[in-house]
């Protein structure tokens, strides 16, 4: 949410749709929606490289493993085993520049003449899959959406252009679908010129927009949600960062602050030690007899401990045939329970 999602729908887009967070709303639903999940989040298989790159310690393409062609790896984790590991790969997606987008070439041919999937005999097309499945689900067109989303429907081509400079890409579309309002939304998403500073044009940006805060608003366990972690436990769990993740699961040493951002080696790398950590200390709790009295006090029963809101909180449990007098429950404040 904070380093992935500023950077494919800008920073703008995050502002005015996002926003910092104001708390759990328990009117949010946060399920994915059909457009999300079958349409503006596919933006992705436009970002795919053809190669992947294989890296040595110092971001140098491996002597031992070179690049591969996408289809080269698909249902191929064996070469994680016997070529070199994961680390190879993992300096190879962040010593290289995301691959750069063009209307004219949306998808990289791997995708749409290479693509295996599982024990299918034959090659599919993912982009034909995108389409196809956005019809199977009954998606709205890419008019209808723009109106979801307070942009302006397409009525003839010069509206057209006004949102997809290229022309050529603006002719072949008109010419496929004869009324706007016939474009698959997933094409139509794809192919709008991209706002400032990020992957995806305004139709997606508010998509994937809406989707993110609802997946974070509508979320009773958010890790900033009030009353799960202590104002304390939020601040060490908001130093985690996907470069942090790798330098903890992998052999990679050096690493950009922000693995989401391409650095050219070795500007911008640390070493791994100096990359943000969370401190676990602000999870450890007192000793039970430190902070409420052994359960020994308690006659005909125990209790419980639990943390609720950053408190300890002791709950009484009594055999059956007795009852409780006074509160089940009491705060744990290194006095003796009451
Ligand atoms: C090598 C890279 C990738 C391959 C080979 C791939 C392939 C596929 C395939 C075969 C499907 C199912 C298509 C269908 O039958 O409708 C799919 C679905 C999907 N892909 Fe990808 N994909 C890749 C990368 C990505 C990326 C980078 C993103 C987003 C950033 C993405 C987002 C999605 C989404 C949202 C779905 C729908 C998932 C669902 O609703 O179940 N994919 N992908």
């Amino acid at each position: 949410m904070r380093d992935y999602i500023p950077k494919i729908i800008g920073q703008e887009s995050f502002d005015r749709y996002i926003g910092p967070y104001m708390g759990y709303d328990p009117t949010v639903n946060p399920s994915a929606s059909n457009v999300f999940a079958t349409a503006a989040f596919r933006f992705g298989h436009a970002t795919i490289s053809t190669v992947v790159r294989r890296f040595n310690e110092s971001f140098q393409t491996h002597e031992q493993f070179t690049h591969l062609r996408l289809h080269h790896t698909f249902f191929s984790p064996w070469r994680i085993v016997k070529e070199g590991g994961i680390e190879p790969v993992l300096r190879g997606l962040m010593g290289t520049a995301a691959t750069s987008v063009s209307t004219d070439k949306l998808i990289a041919e791997e995708m749409t003449e290479k693509l295996v999937v599982l024990n299918i005999q034959w090659k599919l097309d993912l982009a034909a899959l995108n389409l196809q499945r956005g019809r199977d689900h009954a998606l709205a067109g890419f008019n209808d959406w723009r109106e979801f989303c307070g942009l302006k429907r397409l009525k003839i081509k010069e509206d057209f252009q006004d949102v997809v400079k290229d022309k050529i890409i603006v002719n072949k579309i008109l010419k496929m679908y004869k009324n706007p309002d016939n474009i698959d939304v997933w094409l139509g998403g794809l192919v709008e010129d991209h706002l400032k500073d990020s992957r995806n044009g305004p139709l997606f940006s508010c998509l994937i927009a809406k989707q993110m805060k609802s997946i974070r608003d509508g979320d009773r366990f958010w890790w900033e949600a009030q009353g799960t972690f202590t104002k304390h436990q939020i601040s060490e769990l908001s130093k985690s960062s996907l470069s942090r993740i790798i330098c903890d699961n992998s052999k990679v040493t050096e690493i950009p602050l922000d693995a989401f951002k391409y650095g050219k080696y070795p500007n911008g790398f640390l070493p791994c030690n100096h990359i943000p950590n969370i401190n676990l200390e602000a999870w450890r709790e007192k000793k039970k007899t430190d902070i409420c009295d052994s359960p020994a006090d308690i006659k005909n029963g125990d209790f419980l401990l639990f943390s609720s809101s950053g408190k300890l909180v002791a709950t009484l449990y009594l055999l059956p045939w007795f009852q409780i007098k006074g509160n089940r429950q009491t705060e744990c404040n290194e006095k003796r329970l009451e």
